[in-house]
């Protein structure tokens, strides 16, 4: 059996990677994840300049998942494009994500221009998601906003490219939301990002478990899956097929990988359990995911993906 998919018409021999954000923050985790059984890996969100991001504590790993509010810490996009073009020259070379953020429509120009100068061959991934930078509302559920975003973004960038969004949770957002992305050439849409805004809550101690925001977090892990499954569908149906989707969110084992190729993803990313098991955990997952298919006798994934079934 094979997992091999492909997005924006480049081949990765895996359907499996890392999700922004997490073990991708320097060139040593890039590194370590180049190594991985992983078929690829995309940047933390670069910005135009470094940032510290907020005060620590600000991750918290729980048994059904994670919190965090680390307000986009990263070394800036010049260091990844840096890092990502030098592996990119090895015979052969992976095709490698870079994912970035601007604080207005004016950045997002600015850095997509900095990633077509280059020299960058890889997919761009828009972050349109963060939910922690204190006193940025989320773009993502700003429509008009991200209309002029796109609108903006394509008049002036010609290479792949594909958004990530936070998840919706209403099925007027979904329709809205697939009205405006399949006006663009977008690659794929990457859904989804943390459930923003979320508490959790250490009762010995009565306190919240991270430092920003009084406590307020991203959420990730199981808590999310429903979630996530849901946004990958519900634009799997809604968005012309030459726009695929990237599925993340509550990704620990094969079957939730199984769960996100039927509902219509190319390829999934792994965050939350990635923090907490390590890149190994690419292998275990490949292994997993291969089982499944043998059982079901699927040869590949467009055996299955997008075959959700529904209860007449
Ligand atoms: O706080 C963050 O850095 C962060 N955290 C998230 O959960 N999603 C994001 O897109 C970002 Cl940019």
């Amino acid at each position: 059996v094979s997992t091999a998919t492909n997005i924006a018409q480049k081949k990765f021999d895996n359907c499996i990677m890392n999700a922004s954000g997490v073990w991708c923050s320097d060139e040593n985790e890039l590194t370590e994840l180049d190594r991985s059984e992983a078929s690829s890996f995309v940047t933390k969100s670069g910005t135009l300049q470094p940032r510290k991001g907020n005060p620590q504590p600000r991750y918290f790993p729980t048994s059904l998942g994670s919190i965090n509010s680390m307000g986009l810490p990263n070394q800036g996009l010049d260091y990844y494009l840096e890092v990502v073009n030098r592996l990119q020259q090895r015979k052969p070379h992976k095709n490698y994500f870079v994912s970035c953020t601007g604080f207005n429509v004016q950045e997002d120009i600015s850095l997509l221009k900095k990633v077509a100068v280059s020299g960058f061959t890889g997919v761009v991934e828009l972050n349109l998601s963060c939910p922690n930078v204190p006193g940025k509302p989320q773009t993502g559920y700003d429509f008009e906003t991200v209309d002029n975003i796109l609108k903006t973004v394509f008049k002036s960038y010609k290479g792949p490219l594909g958004v990530k969004l936070p998840p919706y949770f209403d099925i007027v957002h979904f329709n809205q939301m697939a009205q405006i992305l399949n006006k663009y050439p977008l690659a794929y849409v990457n859904s989804v990002n943390s459930i923003g805004n979320g508490l959790y809550i250490d009762d010995t101690q009565e306190q919240v478990v991270i430092k920003p925001k009084n406590g307020f977090g991203g959420i990730g892990g199981d808590y999310i899956k429903p979630t996530a499954l849901a946004n990958v569908h519900a634009f799997y149906q809604r968005l012309n097929p030459d726009i695929q989707i990237i599925g993340t969110g509550g990704i620990k084992n094969g079957r939730d990988i199984f769960e996100h190729i039927l509902c219509g993803a190319s390829m999934v990313q792994v965050g939350t359990a990635l923090m907490k098991e390590g890149p190994d955990i690419f292998a275990r997952l490949t292994r997993e995911l291969k089982a499944i298919m043998r059982d079901k006798g699927y040869e590949k994934i467009a055996d299955f993906k997008g075959k959700l079934q529904y209860i007449e």
